[in-house]
């Protein structure tokens, strides 16, 4: 089971090193237009296989993506403190444009796992520039997994015990959707009440706004997030590989949206099998609604520019 990755930076090797740490797969290869730093990242994280998984990881030239399974995708620039993930868009999108073609060349059987941001317009693009082979964004797995994370805190048991879904744009417009939350199989209100702790209004917004605003939060305190992306792309890529049908919300090309966005998704060896629209609040479904036409603008804004 191969894993490629494309982008070496802070986010690819991080996911490297989360393959590897998780034995998600036997081999992984790391390419990047810098392939000093591929080669350095790639050789960093073969040491710590032999003391976790013993997976063979290498770095080269797209061509050595062949025989992937799974490419994840993490080429391209970051955020700088007080840039939004959508002001990337551009400069994103130019680099996808020019290396999807060797991706596609190289690993025509692939699943493509686009994390490079923002990763819903980004996988929109990368599925008409790859047209038959699976296209699918971490989207909000990440967001899920910080609202998880913040509900656990509250409630004060262990995060995997926690379920919620963050839906639509990875982004500004995420929208937590609190009507597929729950705590140990109960509805959170029921949880805390039932436990006399608190559970306020004030506490629902402000988990919402701590979701929406961690990586703003954490790019300003060390000017990038790699870890909690790092570890969510291995779980996507190994859940594919492992044809798991596992339930997690990526990012997907969705017609009834007319755009690529987040809903909780069954993933196998050939992508997204089934999309399952949660039963939301009417406040959920016209944010989500609302967060699908900032998307629907961005890509048509994308295709408004000249082409070089
Ligand atoms: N989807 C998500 O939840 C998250 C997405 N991201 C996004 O991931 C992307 C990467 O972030 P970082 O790793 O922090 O950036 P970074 O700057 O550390 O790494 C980016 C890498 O892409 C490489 N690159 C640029 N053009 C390339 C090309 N044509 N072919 C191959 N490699 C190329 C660069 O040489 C660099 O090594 C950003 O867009 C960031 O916003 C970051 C965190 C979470
Ligand atoms: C940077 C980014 O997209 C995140 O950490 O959510």
């Amino acid at each position: 089971m191969k894993v490629g990755i494309v982008g070496a930076g802070l986010v690819g090797a991080t996911a490297a090193y989360a393959l590897t740490l998780r034995g998600s797969c036997s081999e992984i290869v790391l390419t990047d237009v810098d392939g000093e730093r591929a080669r350095a990242e790639a050789q960093d994280v073969a040491h710590a296989a032999p003391v976790s998984h013993g997976a063979r990881v290498t770095s080269g030239d797209p061509d050595e993506l062949r025989g992937s399974a799974v490419v994840i995708v993490a080429a391209g620039a970051n955020q700088k403190p007080g840039e939004s993930r959508l002001d990337l868009l551009q400069k994103n999108a130019a680099i996808f444009r020019d290396l999807m073609g060797q991706v596609t060349a190289a690993a025509p059987g692939a699943t493509l796992l686009i994390a490079t941001n923002p990763v819903d317009v980004l996988t929109g693009l990368s599925a008409e520039l790859a047209p038959g082979q699976p296209v699918i964004g971490s989207g909000t797995v990440l967001d899920s997994a910080r609202f998880r994370h913040l509900v656990a805190a509250r409630a004060g048991v262990d995060a995997t015990h926690v379920h919620g879904y963050v839906l639509g744009e990875h982004g500004d417009s995420a929208v937590v959707a609190w009507s597929t939350a729950a705590v140990a199989g109960l509805p959170v209100a029921e949880f805390m009440a039932a436990r006399g702790l608190p559970w306020t209004p004030e506490i629902r917004a402000q988990i919402e706004a701590d979701t929406r605003g961690a990586a703003g939060q954490i790019i300003a305190g060390k000017r990038a997030t790699y870890y909690g992306i790092g570890a969510a792309l291995a779980r996507i890529a190994e859940r594919i590989l492992d044809d798991r049908r596992a339930v997690l919300t990526v990012s997907a090309p969705t017609p009834e949206f007319g755009t690529s966005l987040s809903l909780p998704r069954v993933l196998g060896r050939a992508g997204v099998l089934d999309t399952i629209v949660p039963a939301l609040t009417e406040e959920e479904r016209a944010a989500l609604g609302r967060s699908a036409g900032i998307l629907r603008e961005a890509a048509a804004a994308l295709n408004a520019e000249p082409q070089p």
